[in-house]
């Protein structure tokens, strides 16, 4: 069963300017993406900086407006005009950097119990051990209960922030490059104990990256966003073992050799596609050797694989 579905999602933002500020154009951050998650799976969502998974993400969340398409949760619409949806439990975020988006000020304790609280009435104590029980279930000692947030590192934030996003038993998770402000020595235990949580809980997961590395096996399926525009969507095997699109190619042949160990089965594929994307394709990256035009990809590369499953 699909549990989330977004039809031909559009996000544009005006870009104003001149004397009146009147909207000169629009910068299309999301333009056309369509995308099915089936239930109990990760999808991961793969593109380089300013591709456009991020609003995706907040679309979803409704923390951002959408200019056109739908966004369908469990077959109900979410951006419906009128009444509502009220999903604010089921579907929750994690954030990239587990440093800013956990509040300072407030101890562990307060930090995981606030979503509780603010939907359940409940006794103290009750609440303490509803909070334990989750510092039990990402790896927490119980003595961080009472401590802040500057006397953890980096991925134990980030099960502080997972512990949090779980504590309303939510049915999706959007996690938003989890682990990519982490060190790469902490990157694979996170991602480790992330995917042991999707199991448990039965969690759809859609998980956002720019390394394709990361995803290899979160990821059930995967789709690669560019400039706005999913360009290559398929089962994460599809992706590695046979890519269609010279972005992806591009994604696969950038993957650090750091993270090379969790694609160790399709090493020689990389071999191959990092060299023929060397050999033909890297002389079309732009001045700063980042992306490559837009017109270098032609609509032959472009593929929408159904997903399967
Ligand atoms: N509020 C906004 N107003 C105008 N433009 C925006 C806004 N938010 C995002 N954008 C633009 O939309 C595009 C997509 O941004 P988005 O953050 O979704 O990309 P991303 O793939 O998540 O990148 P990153 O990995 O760097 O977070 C970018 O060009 C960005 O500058």
């Amino acid at each position: 069963m699909t549990l989330l579905e977004i039809k031909d999602l559009k996000v544009h933002y005006p870009i104003k300017g001149g004397f009146f500020n009147t909207v000169k154009d629009h910068v299309k951050a999301v333009d056309g993406v369509s995308i099915k998650i089936p239930e109990g799976t990760t999808y991961g969502l793969v593109g380089e900086s300013g591709s456009g998974k991020t609003t995706t993400g907040k679309a979803v969340m409704g923390l951002n407006p959408i200019t056109a398409g739908d966004i369908l949760f469990d077959g109900r619409k979410l951006n419906a005009s009128g009444k509502k949806v009220d999903v604010r439990d089921d579907i929750q975020m994690i954030f990239q950097d587990p440093y800013s988006s956990l509040n300072a000020r407030k101890r562990v304790f307060d930090i995981v119990a606030e979503p509780i609280r603010n939907y359940h009435r409940k006794p103290k104590n009750e609440l303490a051990e509803e909070v334990l029980t989750l510092l039990d279930r990402v790896g927490l000692p119980r003595d961080a209960l009472y401590k802040y947030p500057h006397e953890f590192s980096g991925g134990q934030r980030q099960r502080i922030g997972v512990a949090r996003a779980i504590a309303l038993n939510p049915k999706l998770i959007i996690a938003d490059e989890p682990v990519s402000a982490l060190d790469v020595s902490v990157q694979a235990q996170v991602l480790n104990f992330m995917q042991e949580i999707q199991k448990d809980m039965n969690l759809t997961m859609m998980f956002i990256a720019h390394d394709l590395g990361v995803v290899r096996h979160m990821c059930q399926h995967i789709g690669i966003m560019y400039q706005g525009r999913l360009v290559e969507e398929g089962t994460a095997e599809d992706i590695f073992s046979n890519p269609q699109h010279i972005y992806t190619k591009r994604l696969i042949a950038a993957i650090p050799d750091t993270n090379v160990d969790k694609i160790e089965r399709n090493l020689e594929v990389r071999q191959t596609v990092k060299t023929e994307y060397d050999q033909n394709f890297s002389d079309s990256l732009d001045d700063e050797g980042r992306a490559f035009p837009l017109q270098s990809i032609s609509e032959t590369h472009r593929v929408a694989l159904p997903v399967k499953g």
